[in-house]
């Protein structure tokens, strides 16, 4: 059940993230883009019905989240999970001022996407070569040629694009990253028309030190008002990071209800950052999200329950302990 003063998306949606907050030098808004439906739910072993991918995404809808990652348009040889995606676009209730966006690694992906009813798209690129090939079959100059064509059919059909720069604080087959690359990958991605640009720690490694100096170098390409952050928490410093990204001044975070997830081109890495922990967080820091937090770990407990697993939320594991939320 939604709270009643859960503030409405709409009121956040329209706003421009503004600058920052006078007294902290902290932005006054942060926008989370939730990932779990997508992100989330392709890295689960066990295939997880539709209708209870349809039910989540319904359930966060009334949440106050602005944005709700839903799927993928990926080959289902590679993501079995992601198998769904058409029924899955088409099933969901949508609400006015909420963004639906779904990953489309290609034009292929791209058509699919828009013909079962999608208005917002993903490109998903790397800062590692390995990474790449691994996970979308390419090399990062051939994914980029990909994007290209993807953002060019999304010209044309006023669409939106955002893109995705994975292992930007570290890879899984090559170790460190340096922040050059992470830079170099994300300006051609914002360049050639993706609106937003999500800097991915896909697998967790990444401190609040490297985390600033990733950022410093990609703001150096990029405006800051155009750049997120998408933590895994494998070596549990999603939240450290998230904060220093605030705290540089980045205004869009992803994060996953219960902290579901990984990738499966990313061995032993663990789900995003919890929804829950992050809105917990700005909270305590005065920063709004616009977002309810109980219906959030409600939705939480639904998925949890359905997949037969445990929260990986903190939040939600105190507060249903407790049965206090402040
Ligand atoms: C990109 C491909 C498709 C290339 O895969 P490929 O095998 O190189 O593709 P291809 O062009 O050679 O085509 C081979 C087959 O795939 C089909 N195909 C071709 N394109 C599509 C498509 N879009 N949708 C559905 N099917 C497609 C195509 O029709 C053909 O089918 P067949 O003739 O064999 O029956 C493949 O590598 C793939 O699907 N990879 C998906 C990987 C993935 O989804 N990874 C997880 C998401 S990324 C992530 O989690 C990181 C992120 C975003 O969260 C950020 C972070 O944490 O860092």
């Amino acid at each position: 059940m939604v709270q009643k003063d859960c503030i409405s998306v709409s009121q956040y949606h329209r706003q421009k993230i503004k600058p920052v907050l006078e007294s902290s030098g902290l932005p006054e808004y942060i926008k989370i883009v939730e990932v779990g439906p997508r992100d989330g739910l392709q890295n689960e072993k066990v295939i997880v019905p539709t209708d209870i991918k349809i039910e989540l995404i319904n359930q966060l809808s009334k949440t106050g989240l602005p944005a709700i990652e839903v799927t993928s348009f990926v080959s289902s040889k590679w993501v079995p999970q992601m198998a769904d995606h058409k029924e899955v676009m088409r099933g969901i209730e949508r609400h006015p001022g909420v963004q639906y966006p779904v990953l489309t690694p290609n034009l292929q992906g791209f058509h699919s996407a828009i013909a079962a009813g999608a208005t917002e798209v993903s490109v998903f690129g790397a800062a590692s070569e390995s990474f790449s090939k691994m996970n979308i079959n390419c090399s990062i100059e051939e994914s980029i040629e990909r994007f290209e064509e993807v953002t060019k059919s999304a010209r044309n059909m006023n669409i939106p694009v955002r893109g995705y720069v994975s292992c930007a604080l570290g890879c899984p087959y090559e170790g460190n990253i340096v922040p050059d690359k992470v830079a170099e990958v994300s300006k051609r991605l914002y360049s050639m028309g993706c609106y937003e640009i999500s800097l991915g720690d896909t697998i967790g490694v990444g401190t609040p030190g490297s985390m600033k100096k990733m950022l410093e170098a990609v703001m150096k390409e990029i405006p800051l008002s155009a750049l997120a952050v998408h933590c895994h928490d494998t070596y549990g410093q999603a939240l450290a990071n998230i904060l220093t990204a605030v705290q540089m001044g980045v205004a869009v975070v992803d994060s996953s209800v219960a902290g579901l997830g990984g990738c499966p081109y990313a061995k032993g890495a663990t789900g995003n950052v919890a929804t829950e922990d992050v809105i917990y967080m700005l909270n305590g820091l005065g920063i709004n999200t616009g977002v309810n937090l109980c219906a959030v770990m409600e939705a939480g407990n639904f998925i949890c329950t359905a997949l037969n697993k445990k929260t990986n939320s903190k939040v939600a594991q105190a507060s249903f302990s407790t049965a206090t939320i402040n």
